[in-house]
């Protein structure tokens, strides 16, 4: 703790507090996590370490870095060091653009695509140790840094805080994003993140989630019928194509991150900034 000097909080990341801090060796601004397992079952615990030991390993320059954990047993807290991402969350831009009326470019659009896939492509096809799942996909998980780059963030975690944990019974939030597969209690895999950035990308062009609704029986009623409005009619046909085709119902419809990294604007993007 003594390494760190916490600055201000600056989110209410889902399952815990987000706050920007200084690291007194070298002044360099981080944010941590704070995550209180005093009301955690031991088999929680476990998974919670296993969950942190699997963040370590990911590095990749689309997904938030990992720098450190400090445990306070005291207080039954930890303490997730992560990198500092100075443009702030996509939730904090689409509320921008739709309160200036604005959209977002579709260049933007397809940059911040690629993005999220090659982020994706990085779990999903870790070369050394199994794959790796996000599980909870929404703009308030993509941030931005101080050059407009993406970089997911909440990687892994949420398996801790599946919704079996302590935590999903606190942290109570509208499951916009939650695949058809998930609804119907099947097993939550990789087309299940596909889905999930499909609705982040929808919600991106559309300014609005791509189903809406004022109860979950109703939100899982419209994310079943397979009905998906169409983006403003600024953004290309296949731009569209994508979206519906990550939100296909039947997820073996849906690309995996491979089919994803061979659409020639996505992989021209990726192309040019290797
Ligand atoms: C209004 N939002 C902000 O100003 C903001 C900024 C500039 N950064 C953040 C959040 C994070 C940030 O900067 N790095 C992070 C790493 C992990 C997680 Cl879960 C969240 C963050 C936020 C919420």
């Amino acid at each position: 703790m003594d390494n760190y000097e916490k600055i201000q909080e600056i989110g209410k990341g889902s399952f815990g507090s987000v706050s920007k801090i200084k690291r007194k060796a070298d002044g360099k601004v981080l944010v941590w996590k704070e995550l209180n397992y005093g009301k955690m079952s031991d088999k929680e615990k476990q998974q919670l370490v296993s969950e942190v030991n699997i963040l370590r390993e990911l590095k990749h320059p689309n997904i938030v870095r990992y720098y450190d954990r400090i445990i306070d047993k005291d207080q039954a807290k930890i303490y997730i060091v992560m990198e500092y991402c100075e443009g702030g969350d996509m939730a904090a831009l689409i509320k921008k653009h739709k309160r200036d009326k604005e959209f977002v470019s579709e260049e933007k659009i397809w940059k911040i695509l690629a993005q999220i896939v090659s982020g994706l492509y990085s779990c999903h096809r870790k070369k050394e140790g199994n794959r790796i799942l996000h599980r909870d996909l929404k703009p308030g998980n993509v941030f931005f840094d101080s050059s407009g780059n993406v970089r997911i963030g909440d990687f892994g975690l949420s398996r801790m805080m599946g919704e079996e944990s302590v935590y999903a019974q606190t942290h109570v939030g509208t499951p916009y994003y939650m695949s058809p597969e998930q609804i119907s209690d099947q097993k939550y895999n990789e087309k299940s993140d596909i889905w999930s950035a499909g609705c982040v990308i929808y919600e991106l062009s559309a300014l609005r989630a791509p189903f809406e609704a004022t109860n979950q029986i109703q939100l899982a009623m419209k994310i079943k019928s397979g009905k998906i409005e169409r983006i403003p009619t600024q953004y290309s046909d296949e731009l569209f194509k994508v979206i519906q085709s990550m939100m296909s119902l039947e997820k073996d419809q849906r690309p995996s991150v491979d089919d994803l990294m061979t659409i020639p604007k996505i992989s021209h993007f990726l192309k040019e900034n290797q």
